[in-house]
């Protein structure tokens, strides 16, 4: 084996942007029992939008996410449970109760312009001994060496892996290499680099093996793709191809194919699937958890979810303008109905 890498399960957290936050405590006892048992060695698990998503405008959660923490832990044998937070989204005191709740690992997501705003959580949550990892979101929007100066501002305040997240699933190849390329460089031992891909170009496993190469050793995926726009890296496919590549990463390649088939799909609505929508979000750059905002407000509007997408992408909308789509499908309808009367 040539690298030895971490895997992250992002099943039961990217994918509740598709399940839109509907979760149940069995559904996340069922799925963390099988990935555990597959060898996945960390499973992350939080409303899609991170602590205190649960909202009007991200979606409400069917079951409070500190409840289904607390369930993961139990439900785990070896997996680290890990949560997920957006400084503003969340607050301290989340992160204090999900660390109540036995979750190890915690996971603090910004703008990739934005990394300051993460400095207090990274420090609180090595105040309460657990493991940090920093989540450097739309990182196809700015270049390699913009994200290492990031990199660096939440290595400084504590975090101990900072992620290159293709958001978009807009990044393609050497995009993802450089980027990687550029926070270990800047790192060096003071942290290691991750890469979080999506599969809106279809390149989650392609994009995943290159970060590898270029030094990432935590690599994050969710099994059966269950995550937002057309899914992230299919674990069980990336540890296939990881294993053929003589990159360890712990994880049973027959157990976690099973767990996909057997155990994740019958928890997902439907297949996260690489369709217009979901190609147009990874072609146009558009934030992989839009997906279901736009499909609601083109069915709402009467108009086109990938002209919504489009010119989302267009205006560099970023997490949390979930309400401008909105706002762009009313003024696509409104642009519809002046066509109309003067046709008339
Ligand atoms: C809203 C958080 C977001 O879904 C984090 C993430 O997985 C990403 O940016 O891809
Ligand atoms: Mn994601």
């Amino acid at each position: 084996m040539t690298h030895r890498i971490r895997i992250t399960d992002s099943s039961l957290r990217d994918g509740s942007h598709a399940k839109q936050h509907q979760f149940t405590t069995e559904q996340v006892r069922d799925v963390v029992a099988a990935l555990d048992g597959a060898g996945v060695p960390v499973i992350e698990v939080t409303h899609g939008d991170g602590l205190g998503g649960s909202s009007f405008n991200y979606g409400f959660s069917r079951t409070p996410e500190q409840e289904l923490i607390k369930t993961a832990v139990e439900a785990a044998q070896r997996a680290k449970i890990a949560f997920l937070m957006l400084p503003g989204v969340g607050v301290k005191d989340d992160i204090r109760a999900a660390a109540d709740g036995g979750a190890a690992i915690c996971r603090i997501a910004t703008h990739c312009t934005e990394a300051d705003v993460s400095v207090q959580h990274f420090g609180l949550a090595r105040e309460l001994g657990l493991e940090t990892v920093g989540f450097l979101m739309m990182a196809h929007s700015r270049p390699p060496e913009a994200l290492a100066g990031q990199a660096r501002i939440m290595a400084d305040a504590g975090c101990q892996c900072v992620y290159v997240v293709d958001s978009a699933g807009a990044l393609v190849l050497e995009d993802t290499s450089d980027r990687i390329a550029a926070l270990v460089t800047e790192l060096g031992d003071d942290a290691q680099v991750g890469f979080h891909g999506h599969e809106n170009l279809g390149l989650g496993v392609a994009n995943s093996v290159l970060a590898v190469r270029a030094g990432a050793t935590q690599i994050d995926g969710s099994t059966r793709r269950f995550g937002a726009g057309a899914g992230n890296t299919p674990v069980e496919a990336f540890v296939a191809v990881a294993e053929k590549l003589g990159i360890a990463t712990g994880v049973d390649t027959m157990k976690i194919i099973d767990a996909a088939e057997d155990v994740v799909r019958p928890v997902m609505d439907g297949e996260c699937l690489l369709d217009r929508l979901s190609l147009t979000m990874g072609y146009a750059g558009v934030y992989s958890s839009f997906l279901k905002h736009a499909d609601r407000a083109a069915a709402k509007y009467g108009v086109s979810g990938a002209e919504i997408l489009v010119e989302a992408g267009r205006r560099n909308l970023i997490g949390g303008q979930e309400d401008q789509l909105i706002e762009l499908a009313v003024d696509l309808a409104g642009r519809g109905a002046d066509t109309e009367s003067r046709a008339s």
